[in-house]
């Protein structure tokens, strides 16, 4: 059976640096799996792997049951957008796809097949050098899809676009899942994936921190949390133990107690006849369990809140939704604004 992406004890070593070490999962059709981890975890080394543009230490990395470079077709077996690698920017985006077409004995009809699934199709004669980022990035998709591939390696695809482009690739990918194809794509944003994947593969270090269902994690790691402002913390805080509320104190002096309402609360307090400065609900964000699982942020041990420096209750609503269009676009643009990215280049070269 085919659309397979199988990693099996994975390991990849520059010198004294350990990219990949020991991964070990499985990409299966018909969903967004979602390839999740901090900057410098391994993401793009086990994709370059994949597509046999580096060579592992240790370890397979199988599509189909085979090498990528054992693969009959490769282009119309495996569709990749990678960071880096430049179109000839003097070349325009249906020039530059015909090239790609007749190098791999795909028809010329595809190329405008595709120049309108990513609808590039009005400025299909026009130069690249001229392209927007959103453009670029839209060719290489075009490019990755060119030989109809029922799988699909998208490394940080959205890093640096607008939100609507950001929107638009997660659709173009939920779409392409719902057909039947493998998505596998990468991100350093658990906001982002919460969106778009239905299943994650979470590594840091190099090494695989979870494989699980994305509502398995949403209801795993996101949970809420009433937060008071009180001038007797101690006093609160044994007033809601005795009635089993599991509480922590914050960093900011403020309480946070689990498992309960801000109603509750309210009346343990007035029940004990304690003041109360302040008093909220709020849920941990997605992105905080991610740090915590990915040893990034700054994990509380006890309650599992690593969240002391939000303590203004900021973090309201439900984090996995909203950060992932907003704020988070500027994000990329600063990690990867640099280097349009293009899978064709490569896959040109592969094919
Ligand atoms: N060609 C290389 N030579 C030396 N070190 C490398 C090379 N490629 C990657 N690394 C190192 O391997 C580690 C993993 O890098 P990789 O790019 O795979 O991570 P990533 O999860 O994709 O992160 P990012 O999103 O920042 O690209 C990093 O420490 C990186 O510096």
């Amino acid at each position: 059976m085919g659309r397979v992406i199988d990693i099996q004890n994975l390991s990849k070593r520059y010198g004294d640096t350990v990219a990949v070490d020991g991964l070990s999962f499985t990409v299966r059709p018909g969903r967004v799996t979602g390839f999740l981890g901090p900057n410098g975890a391994g993401k793009s080394t086990t994709m370059r792997m994949a597509l046999g543009l580096d060579h592992p230490t240790g370890g397979r990395a199988l599509i189909d049951g085979r090498r990528y470079r054992e693969l009959a077709d490769p282009l119309r077996r495996v569709g990749a957008v990678l960071e880096a690698g430049e179109v000839h920017p003097g070349r325009s985006a249906y020039g530059h796809l015909l090239w790609m077409a007749r190098s791999n004995r795909i028809p010329a009809s595809r190329v405008r097949e595709v120049l309108e699934l990513v609808g590039l199709e009005k400025v299909a004669r026009r130069r690249v050098r001229g392209f927007s980022l959103g453009m670029t990035q839209r060719l290489g998709i075009a490019a990755a899809l060119l030989g109809d591939p029922p799988v699909l390696l998208l490394d940080e695809p959205v890093n640096g676009l607008d939100p609507e482009g950001v929107r638009w690739i997660r659709n173009l990918m939920r779409g392409l899942a719902a057909e039947g194809r493998t998505v596998f794509v990468s991100s350093h944003l658990m906001g982002e994936m919460a969106l778009t994947a239905d299943h994650l593969v979470v590594i840091g270090r190099g090494r695989l921190l979870a494989d699980t269902s994305t509502r398995e994690f949403i209801e795993a790691n996101s949970h809420s949390r009433v937060r008071i402002r009180t001038p007797e913390p101690e006093r609160m805080r044994r007033a809601l133990a005795a009635a089993g509320v599991r509480v922590r104190q914050a960093a900011d002096g403020t309480l946070e107690a689990y498992g309960t309402e801000a109603a509750r609360v309210g009346d343990l307090a007035a029940a004990s006849g304690l003041a109360v400065h302040g008093i909220g609900m709020e849920t941990a964000s997605l992105e905080e369990a991610f740090m915590r699982l990915t040893g990034e942020g700054t994990a509380a041990p006890d309650s599992g809140d690593g969240a002391d420096h939000r303590a203004t209750g900021s973090d309201t609503g439900d984090g996995a939704d909203h950060r992932a269009t907003g704020s988070d676009t500027g994000d990329r643009a600063d990690h990867r604004a640099a280097g349009p990215r293009s899978g064709e280049r490569r896959a040109g070269r592969r094919g």
